[in-house]
């Protein structure tokens, strides 16, 4: 890092724009600003809250403040005309297909351009200082099929699942677009870490969309005209390096909500400015990323353990995907193996993800570690704040840099005997951290306890469920720790990704019969979809019948016994029931049941299918979610964006998101009922489907206000930014 003393004044410039002299800045501000140096040509480049700095000491004396100011009047005035160049220079990468042309045009223009551009076009350039070439492809990448683990790692005796088998998705292709590219050709440290002041700073980048990408950095992509016009970014001063850390992330892997979330919350916060990353475990080989060359070792259970990293850069985010003998061909089992086995995924995870904002760059330039956050999603991430406190904060390392547990589920808590303490590789006072004694598991070993105690802020998924984790009957054992992080504790509703899930462009309906719909066009797309899902799945194509959908992990959460129960009573009724769920074996098992006895009135698919999720929830009319518990739920949110009525227990999420139907007011989304219990789920059901058949004016209401909530991430995106901040102003 650079320092600043002696009378050498020094410009400091970002998105060529602002210009400080070091009179305005004082060297601890500096300090704090810049968290990434690499020098070239004598002129320092740092980056910070995703933009590249320049800092260049200049010739003008520091105690002349006249000439300061007129040197950065003729300064700015320079910027502007080296903007408008730049801006030129992009326009021509965008219109010129040959690659030849973009060299000839690259070599008119360079030799004008100085370092603030040329750090941007550097981005363009590999190794030999020859552009890369891209095309955009379309690629389709396969929907996941998995499921939850058998074997989590010391779970609760009720929610440990039994055994469970992965089951193949039925065909289903999700499209991203996407840039073809030339891979990095390797890793470079990032120059604060080198003892070379000179170390190459960019060095070869992947693609269009990541040059793209720095040039967005360095803010030298806008178009001045448009500039002018454009708001600043919504974070504004606020904007900050984010990582978030998930042993799953959407499209790419998933097995349930915590997917979804690490696909879609991230693209909100890069919406509002801030620099946004994903770590997630490449588990198998996906179309988009690509490797950038950075190996680095690391110790499991006193072994060596090498780990690669892809990158793609997609929606304004960095996706990373960290590659390691130990994580390929999991995807359709992430939480599977034997509990020692999920352990060392985790512990090598973790360990990794904490020095990834120094070893991998993104777009060219590493994150590094000022003005920077970590997310880490439940247990199986629960290790990072811990990492992040012993492995660097304690040695004076990173200590600026946050980190965020989310809670998404508190049931699955990562515990084991207490001898797996020595399976993490910390120092031994941090034993206690992990000790935890309750009623059901004794004295153990417990991640997410230490996790909790050691993250500077912890967020769970809705406001409800930040209150029944504080109780005993919620917190699975955790409720003492919960209360005692009570301060740092908040609750933020999950958003949904609203091109992903978007009954006008869900791709998922454009054939087989189904359709798009908006509220416009709700009763003939819907009626539609509902005629296509009852063909598809071979149920009568009836227009008048109400058709009742489940999607769904199979366990003692989502309370499919419930349902169960309550099949006789349904049976009674002009109902269809179609269900889509995998886990627990006897749970899938149930599912067989209820199709082969009720063959005329019930579909019970076993599967991990995303289409046949998209198109039931567009072809049902009603969504039953009899969850014992449900820390936010997105189910119900997609439900009403879709038009169907969510009819759910009033839990956790259920309850701050699905208000109950008033028909005095014709206000509310859908029913809730206030137990799980079969007889109360009767009841709300009852009244459901006799409004569906009796009072169609507000059933009309019911779904088209569902479909005119904002359920998207851009709120809680926005929320989380302020635990961010928080966490950032926190000693
Ligand atoms: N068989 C199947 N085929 C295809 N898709 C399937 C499927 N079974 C489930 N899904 C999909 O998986 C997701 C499940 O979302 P939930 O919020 O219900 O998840 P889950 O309980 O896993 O997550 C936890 O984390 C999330 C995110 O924070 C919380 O909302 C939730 O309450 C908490 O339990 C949905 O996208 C759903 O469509």
């Amino acid at each position: 890092m650079a320092s600043i003393g002696g009378s050498s004044t020094f410009i400091i410039e970002r998105k060529s724009r602002h210009v400080f002299t070091s009179s305005t800045l004082s060297p601890t501000k500096i300090e704090n600003l810049a968290v990434f140096s690499g020098s070239t040509s004598g002129v320092t480049l740092f980056c910070n809250r995703g933009q590249l700095w320049r800092f260049k000491p200049v010739r003008i004396a520091a105690d002349d403040p006249e000439g300061s100011l007129q040197f950065t009047i003729k300064k700015s005035k320079k910027i502007a005309e080296r903007r408008k160049l730049v801006s030129s220079i992009k326009s021509n990468i965008t219109d010129l297909d040959e690659d030849e042309a973009f060299h000839e045009q690259r070599d008119k223009s360079l030799p004008d351009v100085d370092l603030t551009s040329s750090s941007s076009i550097s981005a363009v350039e590999d190794k030999n200082g020859s552009i890369l070439s891209s095309s955009d492809v379309t690629s389709t990448v396969k929907d996941i099929s998995e499921i939850r683990p058998s074997d989590e790692v010391g779970d609760e005796p009720e929610v440990h699942l039994s055994s469970e088998k992965a089951s193949s998705d039925l065909g289903s292709t999700k499209l991203l677009k996407t840039t073809d590219s030339k891979a990095f050709k390797s890793g470079v440290l990032p120059s604060f870490l080198s003892s070379s002041s000179d170390a190459v700073l960019l060095t070869s980048i992947e693609n269009e969309n990541s040059t793209k990408a720095s040039l967005e950095m360095v803010g030298e992509v806008h178009d001045p005209a448009v500039e002018s016009t454009k708001p600043p970014p919504l974070a504004g001063a606020n904007a900050m390096n984010i990582i978030l850390v998930a042993a799953e992330c959407a499209p790419w892997s998933k097995t349930g909500g915590l997917g979804d979330v690490a696909g879609s919350l991230p693209k909100a916060l890069a919406r509002r400015g801030h620099r946004v990353m994903v770590v997630a475990p490449r588990y198998a080989e996906y179309v988009e990323p690509r490797d950038i060359g950075v190996r680095k070792k690391y110790k499991v259970d006193g072994q060596d353990m090498e780990v690669s990293y892809f990158h793609a850069y997609i929606d304004g985010v960095d996706f990373i995907f960290m590659d390691t003998p130990m994580f390929r061909h999991m995807q359709y089992n992430i939480y599977g193996g034997k509990r020692e086995d999920i352990l060392k995924r985790m512990v090598l995870f973790c360990k990794a993800a904490v020095e990834v904002p120094w070893y991998v760059p993104c777009g060219g330039v590493c994150y590094g570690d000022g003005n920077l956050v970590f997310i880490a999603n439940d247990w199986h991430t629960a290790l990072l704040p811990v990492y992040l406190k012993a492995n660097c904060r304690d040695n004076g390392l990173m200590s600026f840099t946050r980190s965020i547990l989310v809670i998404h589920n508190i049931a699955y808590q990562g515990r084991g005997p207490m001898e797996d303490f020595y399976s993490v590789g910390l120092p031994d006072h941090y034993k206690d951290l992990f000790k935890l004694y309750d009623p059901v598991g004794g004295e153990h070993f417990n991640i997410f306890a230490a996790g909790l105690k050691t993250a500077d802020r912890v967020v769970t998924v809705s406001h409800g469920y930040a209150w029944e984790i504080r109780t005993l009957e919620g917190g699975w054992g955790l409720h003492g720790i919960i209360n005692e992080c009570d301060w740092k504790l908040q609750g933020i509703v999950n958003g949904i990704d609203i091109e992903e899930w978007n009954p006008q462009h869900d791709v998922h309906l454009k054939s087989d019969g189904y359709t798009n719909y908006s509220i416009e066009t709700l009763q003939p797309g819907k009626a539609q979809c509902k005629a296509a899902l009852q063909k598809e799945v071979g149920l009568p194509v009836r227009e008048d019948v109400p058709l009742i959908g489940f999607i769904g992990r199979l366990d003692h959460q989502k309370g499919v016994d419930i349902i169960a129960e309550a099949i006789p009573w349904m049976m009674d009724q002009d109902v269809q029931l179609v269900l889509l769920g995998t886990g627990r074996q006897d749970l899938e098992e149930l599912l067989r049941q209820f199709e082969d006895q009720h063959h005329d009135k019930v579909r019970g698919w076993v599967g991990f299918s995303v289409q046949t999720a998209h198109r039931i929830t567009a072809g049902a009319d009603i969504l039953l979610m009899p969850s014992r518990f449900e820390p936010c739920g997105l189910n119900q949110l997609y439900a009403m964006c879709y038009g169907t009525i969510p009819v759910v227990h009033a839990v956790g999420g259920l309850r701050d998101t699905v208000q109950p139907f008033n028909p005095f007011e014709e206000s509310g989304f859908g029913w809730t009922f206030d137990s799980a219990d079969a007889r109360k789920l009767i009841h709300a059901l009852g009244n459901c489907l006799l409004t569906y058949c009796e009072y169609k004016e507000s059933w009309d209401g019911l779904r088209r206000r569902g479909m005119m909530q904002d359920l998207s991430w851009d709120n809680a995106a926005q929320k989380y930014e302020e635990v961010l901040v928080a966490a950032k102003y926190q000693w």
